[in-house]
């Protein structure tokens, strides 16, 4: 198994001092992203087409920033052009404004413990065994959320995708943790990723996974070990069988998805960050459903066009439209691809 997420954290940290976590940024067209430098985060925002950032161009904008003896300014006048390219420039304290946007969720965790079964079982209730996985996946679709449309975007993300993880830790505003009950190494993977979790994106909301839960006999990872560590990073934690239960797949998730939108509007309108205690009994009864609403049906799947989609780091997964099923892994003639 390859290494945890902190340990590629750590060597890519050491590979680009000083450059701060804009890098990726020019993949992405009208993406929010934040950049940290030593004085404060700032979101960045592209207008128009495309930027393809280089380092010549983030040392742009920081020294921008720098030089910009009175930040508001730089706001005011919303925008920095970077060789040519126009950029829109937000402070930190304004990005509750962009907060109606749609609920940002990365699944992540170690090779072959089910994220993309997962995934796919949530939003299309339908279990697939194999999936083509060298890439990250990103979905974007309508949910019932709380009794209510909410617009969600679900990365399943390639475990073995080193360039990306940093990017998944900026992006995601809520995440699902998964390893699989098999599996030993891919918990320890779970662990250091939720410690990291609770110590750089201590606002995001972590729900932790233990995948597999119809292998038993196999099992490597004892529940109560996994539960008593994510109770202690203020995560949420249940174990699922992806193959086997649709129903607790999508209540799991469903109640974790009404969590972060709660926690979202609490945050919007200047409630208190997140606890970092909880009630047990609350979890509990949240996970096994108690009072719960019945599972969400998607309602609308956004397909971004080939151009878009080629500038997004993680492409939007095909899906034939009458079935529902991943078009590139199960062709279903003469279903057409949507
Ligand atoms: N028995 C069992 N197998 C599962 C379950 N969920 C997924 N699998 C199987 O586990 C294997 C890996 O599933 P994937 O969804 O591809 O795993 P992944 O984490 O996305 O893997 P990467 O793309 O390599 O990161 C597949 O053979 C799945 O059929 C489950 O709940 N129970």
């Amino acid at each position: 198994m390859r290494g945890g997420w902190a340990d590629r954290q750590a060597g890519r940290q050491a590979g680009r001092q000083g450059q701060g976590s804009i890098c990726s940024i020019g993949q992405y067209r009208q993406e929010e992203w934040l950049m940290s430098n030593r004085a404060s985060l700032f979101t960045t925002v592209f207008a128009g087409d495309s930027v393809n950032l280089d380092q010549d161009v983030e040392e742009d904008i920081k020294s921008y920033i720098k030089r910009s003896a009175n930040r508001k300014a730089a706001v005011n006048k919303n925008s920095v052009v970077c060789r040519g390219q126009s950029c829109k420039l937000i402070m930190k304290d304004d990005r509750n404004s962009s907060q109606s946007g749609p609920l940002r969720v990365a699944v992540i965790g170690a090779s072959e413990v089910g994220k993309s079964a997962l995934t796919v079982r949530y939003l299309t209730k339908r279990f697939i065994g194999e999936y083509r996985s060298d890439t990250d996946m990103l979905y974007k679709c309508v949910l019932q959320v709380d009794g209510a449309p909410q617009s969600v975007e679900i990365m399943d993300t390639w475990a073995s995708c080193d360039q990306s993880s940093d990017a998944h830790l900026q992006w995601a505003e809520a995440f699902v943790v998964v390893y699989a009950i098999t599996d030993k190494q891919s918990y320890t993977w779970a662990a250091n990723t939720v410690q990291e979790l609770s110590e750089r994106r201590s606002s995001a909301s972590v729900l932790m996974l233990g995948n597999k839960s119809d292998l038993g006999h196999l099992r490597e990872v004892e529940e109560v070990e996994a539960r008593t560590l994510a109770l202690t990073h203020a995560a949420r934690f249940s174990e699922v069988s992806t193959a086997e239960s649709c129903t607790t797949v999508s209540q799991v998730l469903d109640n974790f998805l009404k969590e972060v939108k709660s926690q979202r509007n609490g945050n919007q309108s200047g409630g208190s960050p997140k606890l970092r205690k909880i009630s047990v009994t609350k979890m509990l009864g949240s996970l096994i459903g108690r009072n719960s609403p019945p599972p969400t049906p998607m309602t609308h799947l956004i397909i971004l066009d080939k151009e878009e989609r080629n500038k997004l780091q993680a492409p939007l997964r095909r899906l034939c439209r009458p079935c529902l099923r991943p078009a590139h892994s199960l062709p279903c003639s003469p279903h057409t691809a949507v």
